[in-house]
């Protein structure tokens, strides 16, 4: 007996060795895709009738700091530095494991309602968005974000720090769990950090999360420091690797792509976020053409400012086109596959297609829409037509986490009213 058989389903597999089934099946077992195809012999104990909607993996959002939807639309309109130092800085530094548990829930929440199945995650309080996870039934690979500033010391607590969570949140929640070490970037942590940091990942067999080259401040300072920029400074201490997941990628040259590429590094695009702050334009047709391996992220909150990873396609075609004045690169097809196969690559998971032995984690897309009509070409609706709105129910393995615009697992109200709540107490704590 299977659990569930969806059915009456336009499967988009994003698998590139199957093309797309209308009026297909998916059987689900033991959190997997069990099968797919016209028709089933199969039984299950429940039955989706898709209605001919579409059926596509969940959308995989490879950097977050879901905490930071307590900053929602806080320190809007400046330059990174001035956002980050002048008001992130200062108000995380008074939030509370409390604090981070509701903003990782609202997160998690807001994932769920637009279709994003995993996550990869860097921040603080991170047991807490370990909880909150875990509780939720999303997937998500965790780390907990590292700053030294070239401090010995803080070098020592925040390596341990990272390695402590590291050890007891990999493989937790039936799996859904899995942690990466998360050392800040180039310019906030030391070079001796950051060669601890990749010898202690790789002996404890995890991935690495970091920021690269968000800012042109980046690129000139590490000049500056070490006569290299952070490609090559990563490079000498041996960093890349297919193990490294590199967020924002922007102020590269041509020879910077080759190395990412031939490293097999995993890169997050965050169009949105890189917009927001005014951070640049990241080569991603010229990483792709290489073969680079490119996904999609949201960033935080307080820089994009929501979790819509439907957005987060549609932009990053568009501002990909209009940069290099040419509207063939990044076509529909291409950018889901960003945020679904390459953003499973990215994290080390099997999701990301509808394929047996997959994990079970799927969304429906309600084409019963104004904005949805007519349908020529799914692939182009789903990049240039919908968004996270139109997501009817999102399965993670196996679980199903809203079924037709309904959440399970999250209270929705009670998670809404208490950041309310959460929000305003934060306000006063940061200006006291
Ligand atoms: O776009 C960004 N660039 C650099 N740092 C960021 C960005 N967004 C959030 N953080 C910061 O990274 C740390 C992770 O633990 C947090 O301090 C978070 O505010
Ligand atoms: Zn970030």
């Amino acid at each position: 007996m299977a659990d569930i058989i969806i059915k009456n389903a336009y499967i988009l597999t994003m698998d590139p060795d199957r093309e797309d089934i209308e009026n297909g099946v998916v059987v689900i077992e033991d959190g997997k895709i069990k099968e797919i195809g016209k028709s089933t012999e199969s039984k299950a104990d429940k039955e989706i009738d898709a209605g001919g909607n579409v059926v596509m993996p969940g959308l995989v959002n490879t950097h977050c700091h879901a905490g930071m939807t307590l900053f929602r639309g806080y320190a809007d309109d400046m330059p990174l530095q001035d956002w980050l130092e002048n008001h992130i800085w200062p108000a995380e530094a008074k939030v509370s494991d409390e604090d981070i548990y509701i903003g990782t829930q609202l997160a998690c929440l807001e994932m769920i309602r637009s279709g994003t199945t995993a996550f990869a995650d860097m921040y603080i309080h991170m047991d807490k968005v370990a909880q909150a996870v875990d509780e939720s039934g999303i997937r998500a690979a965790l780390s907990y974000g590292m700053i030294d500033f070239g401090d010995k010391e803080k070098a020592d607590v925040e390596l341990e720090e990272g390695s402590r969570f590291v050890r007891e949140w990999n493989g937790k929640a039936d799996g859904r769990i899995t942690t990466m070490y998360g050392p800040h970037a180039p310019n906030t942590c030391s070079r001796d950090f950051l060669i601890r940091v990749k010898e202690q990942a790789v002996k404890d067999n995890v991935r690495i999360h970091i920021h690269v080259l968000e800012t042109e401040a980046e690129l000139n300072y590490m000049k500056e420091q070490f006569g290299v920029c952070s490609i090559h400074f990563l490079k000498d201490i041996d960093f890349w690797g297919d193990d490294v997941l590199a967020a924002h990628c922007i102020w590269l040259s041509d020879g910077d792509i080759k190395i990412l590429a031939e490293h097999g590094v995993n890169i997050s695009h965050n169009v949105t976020s890189n917009m927001k702050l005014a951070s640049g334009i990241a080569p991603v047709a010229k990483l792709l053409a290489v073969g680079a391996n490119v996904s999609l992220g949201t960033d935080g909150c307080a820089s994009n400012n929501n979790l819509d990873m439907f957005e987060e396609m549609k932009t990053a075609a568009l501002l990909q086109k209009v940069s290099i004045m040419d509207p063939t690169v990044l076509p529909a097809r291409q950018v889901l596959e960003m945020a679904t196969v390459n953003g499973a690559k990215a994290l080390g998971i099997k999701s990301g297609m509808i394929k047996e032995e997959y994990n079970a984690d799927l969304i429906i897309v309600d084409m019963n829409k104004p904005h949805l009509t007519p349908a020529y070409d799914i692939a182009s609706h789903m990049v240039y037509a919908a968004n996270g709105r139109d997501v009817k129910t999102t399965i993670v393995n196996g679980k199903i986490l809203m079924e037709n615009y309904e959440v399970r697992c999250l209270d929705e109200q009670s998670i809404i009213e208490k950041m309310k709540k959460t929000s305003k107490d934060l306000v006063s704590r940061i200006n006291s």
